[in-house]
């Protein structure tokens, strides 16, 4: 048998979702740089479950439907509330999303009406469950999602409690675009191992929230900031601490890509974003010593960042804690995974892999109080 570390460059099964082909990005066969530019996540998100865009109608009932199945139960509430404080919010999210099958009653219903009404449903909820943990652990009583609004308008309120800032709200909705889907990732190919055992969408999300988290996954937005905040910290420092860094042989947190060789296609956007709020803000700081880092990394290494390098100074602009970098990114990848699980089921066969067997062989059994 030979072996394929990491399955690097393995065609494990086929897909109609997202493609990458000479380091461009296509959700449904459409550029993601022209879907960043004109389309809506609503719209993105219809995209990934239906293979192809909204009529103006059809926009309009999903818009509606992700306003309306916003709500948690009232169970879940008092769960986030119960939750210890410290806990990551990656992990709190894992549990309450793996809990709120325990609340739907088509949760053990495969078939493919009740899958993507669960999508509908998860992806409601998820701004809703990251919101209330904000407010939770910041001493306040969560807020309720306001019927007629869109998904990152609702998200946006749901955190502050307050009318958001439209350059805000459109921030965030190019992010989760960015964000939604990507081949199969680490966590996508989880989820879908999860459904090729035909057990329930519910428990396919929780797998993937789960995967997610690593820091060599979704989990580096976050590391990104920490690393910018608490090594860094500002731009005069950056050359000593990343050559101490690649000196030890440290991997930098937003740098690197199993697939991209040439650059992340999502990077330029989340780039251009990230200099547009130092603009704004007028804090160039986190803007700039990105652009150092990202100029030195590629000098010295050879390497370009990736979609969570640029998305953490976006982020931190945009005034929100860093713990809840790769919780946004889980928000937005709910779309991808849920529309993964979908075709998984339309066409599924069990994803068993082997193993090459290298421990010790013809080992006698000793009885214990022998050994
Ligand atoms: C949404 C996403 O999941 S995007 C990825 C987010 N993850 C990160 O940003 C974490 C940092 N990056 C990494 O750890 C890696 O680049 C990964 C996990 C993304 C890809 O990993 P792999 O394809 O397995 O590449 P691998 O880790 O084997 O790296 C190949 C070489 O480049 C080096 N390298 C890769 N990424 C980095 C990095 N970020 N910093 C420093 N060196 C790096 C490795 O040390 C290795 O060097 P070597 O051959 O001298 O040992
Ligand atoms: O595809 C990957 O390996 C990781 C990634 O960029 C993503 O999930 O967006």
């Amino acid at each position: 048998m030979t072996v394929t570390r990491g399955l690097e460059g393995v065609v494990a099964l086929n897909s109609r979702i997202s493609s990458i082909v000479d380091g461009v990005l296509t959700y449904r066969g459409i550029n993601i740089d022209d879907l960043a530019e004109k389309a809506s996540f609503e719209e993105v998100a219809f995209l990934l479950w239906n293979g192809r865009l909204p009529k103006r109608e059809e926009l309009d009932v999903l818009t509606k439907r992700l306003a309306s199945d916003a709500s948690l139960p009232q169970g879940i509430v008092e769960q986030l509330k119960a939750y210890p404080k410290n806990v990551h919010p990656m992990a709190a999210l894992r549990t309450a999303v793996s809990a709120l099958g325990l609340y739907d009653e088509q949760a053990e219903d495969n078939s493919e009406k009740a899958n993507y009404d669960k999508a509908i449903s998860l992806t409601a909820k998820m701004p809703t469950i990251v919101a209330a943990l904000f407010r939770i652990r910041d001493g306040k009583e969560p807020v309720e999602p306001q019927d007629g609004k869109g998904f990152s308008y609702n998200f946006v309120y749901m955190l502050h409690g307050q009318e958001p800032d439209p350059v805000a709200v459109k921030a965030i909705d190019k992010a989760l675009i960015l964000h939604a889907d990507h081949e199969l990732n680490a966590s996508t190919f989880a989820s879908r191992v999860t459904t090729a055992t035909l057990s329930d969408l519910y428990s396919a999300i929780t797998t993937a929230i789960g995967t997610l988290k690593g820091p060599l996954h979704g989990g580096a937005n976050e590391r990104v900031m920490e690393m910018l905040e608490e090594e860094v910290g500002s731009v005069d420092k950056v050359e000593d601490v990343i050559t101490r860094k690649l000196d030890n042989k440290e991997k930098i947190m937003g740098f690197g890509h199993r697939v991209y060789k040439d650059g992340d296609p999502r990077a330029k956007h989340l780039r251009e974003m990230s200099r547009q709020m130092a603009e704004l803000t007028g804090e160039p700081k986190w803007f700039e010593m990105s652009v150092q880092i990202d100029d030195l990394v590629q000098s010295k290494k050879g390497l370009k960042p990736n979609v969570d390098f640029y998305s953490a100074s976006t982020y931190h602009y945009l005034g929100i804690p860093r713990n809840l970098f790769t919780p946004i990114f889980a928000i937005s990848r709910v779309t991808g995974w849920t529309a993964h699980v979908l075709e998984q089921f339309s066409d599924n066969r069990l994803i068993r892999p082997r193993a090459e067997y290298v421990g010790p062989t013809n080992v006698t059994y000793v009885p214990i109080d022998q050994r």
